[in-house]
């Protein structure tokens, strides 16, 4: 279980996150959704401490993230956002090595298990054909993948995608989002997508100007009252005939 409390975050003295409140349990995967600009990526990235907070509390179970060292946050969370180019080269596999570098020591060799997590890693992403390849050579789409064999690879009971979709084609998204379902670990995911995160999410907490403005299931949240509130869009809730499957279609007010 991941828990915050009262979370908040101010640069510049101008707050970013207004007291989050938000308890995800083990198993659950929910998205974060609300319009650009209103903190989805500044909440994860407090979660995962590249931000650090100005007040309130982050526990992974029962433990203060305060008081957890990074390597130690590592081996229980990992992430993949959509920034994913680097300013140098390593093969795929030796990116996705890099997963394990929680659990070693300075010039500590790479066992056959560590070699192992990674080959499963790439298998479980449908990359193991691209494992000799320069990760640079690979498209956007293809390297995303690869980022999230490496998080798999760090073997983390929390995983936090932070818009991890956002270039990928509809069929790279789908393929993305049933690996990272398949997983059942613990996922926190910020979208745009509402069709995405319809699809995928069992819970949603929709957030804007920093602060929650609903938590729930997606059928509670994923509403034309709260998309209204989010984004100012009309929009209509709509059950495939056949499969039940529910999408979004939007308009905007004036049309
Ligand atoms: N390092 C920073 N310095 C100053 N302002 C920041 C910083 N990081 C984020 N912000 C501001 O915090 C607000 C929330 O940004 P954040 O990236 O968390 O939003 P978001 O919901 O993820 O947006 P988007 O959907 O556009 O990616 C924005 O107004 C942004 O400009």
């Amino acid at each position: 279980m991941i828990k915050l409390e009262n979370l908040s975050l101010s640069i510049d003295r101008i707050n970013i996150l207004n007291g989050i409140d938000l308890k995800i349990d083990k198993g659950d995967l929910i998205g974060i959704i609300g319009p650009n600009g209103s903190g989805k990526s500044s909440l994860l990235r407090c979660i995962y401490r590249v931000m650090k907070k100005s007040g309130g509390k982050i526990y992974f179970e029962d433990k203060d993230i305060d008081n957890l060292s990074i390597k130690d946050t590592s081996k229980k969370l990992a992430v993949v956002s959509q920034h994913n180019e680097y300013n140098f080269d390593f093969t795929v596999f030796d990116m996705v090595m890099m997963g394990r570098s929680p659990y070693k020591k300075f010039l500590d060799k790479d066992t056959s298990y560590d070699i192992d997590i990674a080959l499963n890693s790439l298998e479980t992403v449908g990359m193991i054909d691209f494992k000799d390849r320069n990760y640079s050579s690979l498209s956007g789409g293809e390297k995303q993948g690869v980022i999230l064999a490496r998080a798999l690879c760090q073997k983390a009971e929390y995983l936090v995608l932070d818009e991890p979709t956002n270039h990928l084609d509809i069929k790279h998204q789908l393929e993305f989002m049933e690996v990272v379902k398949n997983l059942n670990i613990t996922v926190i995911a910020a979208i745009h997508d509402l069709n995405i995160a319809l699809k995928y999410c069992n819970k949603i907490c929709a957030i804007k100007e920093g602060k929650v403005v609903a938590y729930g299931t997606k059928e509670e949240v994923i509403t034309p009252k709260i998309i209204s509130k989010l984004f100012g869009v009309n929009s209509k809730i709509i059950a495939d005939d056949e499969t039940g499957i529910k999408s979004v279609a939007f308009t905007l007010n004036h049309i």
